[in-house]
């Protein structure tokens, strides 16, 4: 199977959770499974494919062959930072009350990031204040669900969209001879109206605080003051979306390194929950493999990595003897409220992992600039959390919150996110060696 970006089409997902082995022997990481995917050209709904694909699993939480966001098992490649954009993020304006980057003033993040690292990470953005407005959230929430999520695709957790590269002035010219913006700009881009709008109100949103270079990275058909050109103009946008469940998260991972370029953006509907930043150590294979949205278990979680461990319906404290040995030293766990956004660039994107913990409550501590706790007070809930109304989240059964000594326990709903990247130059045209492995 293969096609071009130029092609709109989306991939859906199955969860195939019964599917799910743990193997330890790295010879033995890779499985051959079957697994369904149905190719759809979802512009005026052209044609429906389903398709049955034989490929290669690699990683030992993963449920699926993960053709667009999972290595092939031996790409250990630890990449190399575009020397372009070595990034220390500075916001560029004040108008926002908490702008900030992590590490410098993180307004709210969960209680074990403070335990085990003050350092900053170079290329993550993420301000809780930011929040995209509401009714653009509910939009792209409902129409997510609806469109993608529900009905027969009830057993999906992750559909891919892709989005055309625009294309250079000449083959603009060529391909449409009027040029005519509109046309470009919607219904020719191969995304759906609900995420473009959500692209621009990003776009808008971001443009005050991220600084240029980010700006022009992830929006690069806009004008954002930065002096050079993006290198993602005239790349292919993917748009992935997950959907999780309470209980369920993502392995830590990397983005893929030869598929997607610099500039990941993310974005939370419907609840909040922890991501989980670490740094790749000195020599150590950067993890690209990772699990769908799953409940399955996360070994590093349940070992290593948080000093609050919740299960079931409780959320609990956990004693730092109980949280077990061999946690690096550059960790950081930042909750994303929903309707937050995170961008990841540089060193975030290439140098450390993230991923979100499989649990139903995040245990979550209110932290200033200088580490020191601020009160809960409402309009600090209201601006960190975005949760102040108990009531809105109702479809979603989202966010249930305990006061737990020192901090906050949330409780997660369905949380929907949909996560923009930009493809590299020929990773638009996939499945070759998926089918080479079929033979
Ligand atoms: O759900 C999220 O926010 C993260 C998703 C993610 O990291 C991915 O799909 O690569
Ligand atoms: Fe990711």
């Amino acid at each position: 199977m293969s096609f071009s970006s130029s092609e709109s089409q989306h991939y859906h997902r199955k969860r195939k959770l019964s599917l799910s082995h743990e193997v330890d022997d790295a010879s033995q990481r890779r499985r051959h499974l079957k697994t369904s995917l149905r190719l759809e050209i979802p512009t005026n709904s052209v044609e429906t494919t389903d398709l049955e694909l034989e490929s290669a699993i690699s990683g030992a939480d993963s449920l699926f062959d993960d053709i667009f966001d999972e290595a092939s098992g031996e790409e250990t490649s630890t990449g190399t930072l575009p020397s372009s954009h070595s990034l220390v993020e500075v916001p560029k304006s004040s108008s926002s009350p908490l702008p900030l980057t992590l590490g410098s003033v993180p307004a709210l993040r969960s209680f074990s990031s403070r335990l085990h690292s003050n350092n900053s990470i170079p290329g993550l953005f993420f301000d809780p204040s930011i929040l995209i407005p509401a009714d653009i959230a509910n939009e792209v929430f409902d129409f997510c669900l609806k469109t993608y999520f529900s009905g027969r695709n009830a057993n999906v957790n992750q559909v891919m969209l892709f989005g055309r590269a625009s294309p250079p002035p000449s083959e603009e010219h060529e391909s449409d001879p009027d040029s005519d913006p509109d046309k470009r700009n919607t219904n020719l881009t191969g995304l759906p109206p609900p995420l473009l709008s959500l692209l621009s109100s990003l776009s808008s949103l971001l443009l005050p605080s991220l600084p240029p270079i980010t700006h022009s990275l992830l929006f690069p058909d806009s004008s954002s003051g930065s002096a050079s050109p993006s290198p993602n103009l005239h790349r292919a946008r993917q748009a992935i979306i997950n959907l999780y469940h309470p209980g369920e998260g993502i392995t830590p991972h990397v983005d893929l390194l030869r598929r997607f370029g610099d500039g990941i953006l993310g974005v939370s509907f419907g609840s909040g929950c922890v991501m989980e930043f670490r740094k790749v150590g000195e020599g150590e294979d950067v993890p690209e493999t990772y699990a769908a949205p799953s409940s399955g278990t996360n070994r590093l979680t349940n070992t290593t990595s948080t000093s609050v461990q919740t299960s079931g319906s409780k959320c609990e404290m956990r004693t730092k003897a109980e949280e077990g040995e061999g946690f690096g030293t550059d960790a950081y766990d930042v909750y994303l409220p929903e309707r937050s956004v995170i961008v990841m660039s540089g060193d975030a994107r290439y140098k450390w992992t993230h991923g979100i913990p499989r649990r139903k409550w995040d245990y979550v501590e209110d932290v200033t600039q200088d580490d020191t706790r601020v009160g809960l007070d409402e309009g600090l809930r209201e601006d960190s959390l975005g949760n102040k109304d108990a009531s809105k989240n109702e479809a979603t059964g989202s966010t249930t919150e305990r006061s737990e000594g020192r901090g906050r326990c949330l409780e997660r709903g369905t949380r929907l996110s949909i996560t923009f990247r930009f493809l590299l130059p020929g990773a638009e045209i996939v499945g070759l060696e998926e089918e080479k492995q079929a033979e």
